[in-house]
């Protein structure tokens, strides 16, 4: 049985379905997990039939209209067995993370919340932070908004409730990731700080606050390359190809089409409507050695490619 309810009430509907079905294994999926496991093994349930659980897949929106087919395909699964989880309810729940198509690991529930609250959690609160500065900009600024803000931002849609549950189940790991975040703005605002507004542009003035800068870019570069893609291989480095898409009815169609009957297939497409123009952005993701003969066959059957 697996349990998809709120942090909050996760572990009360958990200890509820192991009372009312007493030869289950019984899951739960929410992404705190070591909350729910105190709080289930304080209730005395029977943990032998117990298995926490964490598919590392999800999306902003939440309901049966927001469901997708492959939405696990390749992703993590972290399965979180309690001290006296049996190997066979282990492994049933293990043996549910690969039927779903997803990458299975296993970790304590201390673990997982504190790997968590990195590539999760704090995530969550700097995508909200950053979109929730575009609150008071004036319509005129938020209309330049191009694809970097739509890729950071993408998860401030979220449920603030939800995260309100997540983010209070995970309070300390979530603190700790935090506060090294915030040691590391003191240090671009001072060395912003030591620039000045009149010496942006100067590279020889404040070398020290500029090296700042450049570590700050440099690191996120570091700790980019090192998110896997995928069913945990490298990230494939795909080439990208810009066509002009004229935003009329079957255009996405055509060009789909033509990149077929050329024998290129399409790894990720990303969608952006020019501002002020009748014409869209279609940025096709492709295995860098098919990059130039797209861009060829493109342009010959009549694409504006940039
Ligand atoms: N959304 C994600 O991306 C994601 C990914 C992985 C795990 N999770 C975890 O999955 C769980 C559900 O999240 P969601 O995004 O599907 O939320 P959701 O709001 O879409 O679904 C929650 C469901 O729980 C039900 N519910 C609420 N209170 C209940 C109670 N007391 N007893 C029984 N059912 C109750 C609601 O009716 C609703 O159907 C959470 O624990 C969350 O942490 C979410
Ligand atoms: O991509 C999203 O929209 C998610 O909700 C994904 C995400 C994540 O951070 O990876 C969010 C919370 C869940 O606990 C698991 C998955």
């Amino acid at each position: 049985m697996v349990v998809a309810a709120p942090p909050d009430v996760v572990a009360d509907v958990v200890v509820r379905q192991l009372a009312e079905h007493p030869d289950a294994v019984v899951t739960d999926v929410a992404s705190v997990k070591s909350v729910v496991l105190q709080a289930i093994t304080e209730a005395g349930a029977d943990l032998g039939r117990y298995v926490g659980s964490h598919p590392m897949a999800g999306r902003e929106r939440s309901g049966a209209v927001a469901a997708r087919a492959d939405l696990f395909e390749g992703r993590a699964y972290v399965v979180v067995p309690s001290k006296d989880s049996t190997r066979s309810a282990v492994e049933l729940v293990r043996r549910l993370a690969v039927d779903i198509g997803c990458q299975v690991t296993t970790m304590s529930a201390r673990e997982h919340d504190d790997a968590v609250a990195a590539v999760s959690h704090v995530p969550q609160v700097m995508a909200s932070l950053t979109a929730g500065r575009l609150r008071s900009l004036s319509e005129h600024s938020v209309a330049l908004s191009g694809q970097g803000i739509r890729d950071v931002t993408r998860i401030a849609a979220s449920d603030p409730q939800l995260w309100t549950q997540i983010l209070a189940g995970n309070a300390g790991a979530v603190r700790s990731v935090l506060r090294e975040v915030y040691d590391e703005l003191g240090e671009t605002l001072a060395a912003l700080e030591a620039l000045g507004d009149d010496d942006l542009i100067r590279s020889e003035a404040a070398p020290g606050a500029r090296k700042v800068l450049a570590s700050l870019i440099a690191d996120g570069n570091a700790g980019q390359a090192r998110i896997p893609g995928k069913h945990g291989s490298a990230p494939t480095p795909y080439a990208t190809v810009v066509v002009v898409v004229p935003d009329e009815p079957g255009a996405l169609g055509r060009l789909f089409q033509h990149m077929g009957e050329a024998g290129i297939n399409l790894e990720d497409l990303h969608l952006e409507h020019a501002l002020g123009h009748p014409v869209g952005l279609a940025e096709i993701s492709v295995l860098p050695a098919a990059a130039e003969p797209l861009r060829e066959q493109l342009t010959t059957r009549g694409w504006r490619v940039h």
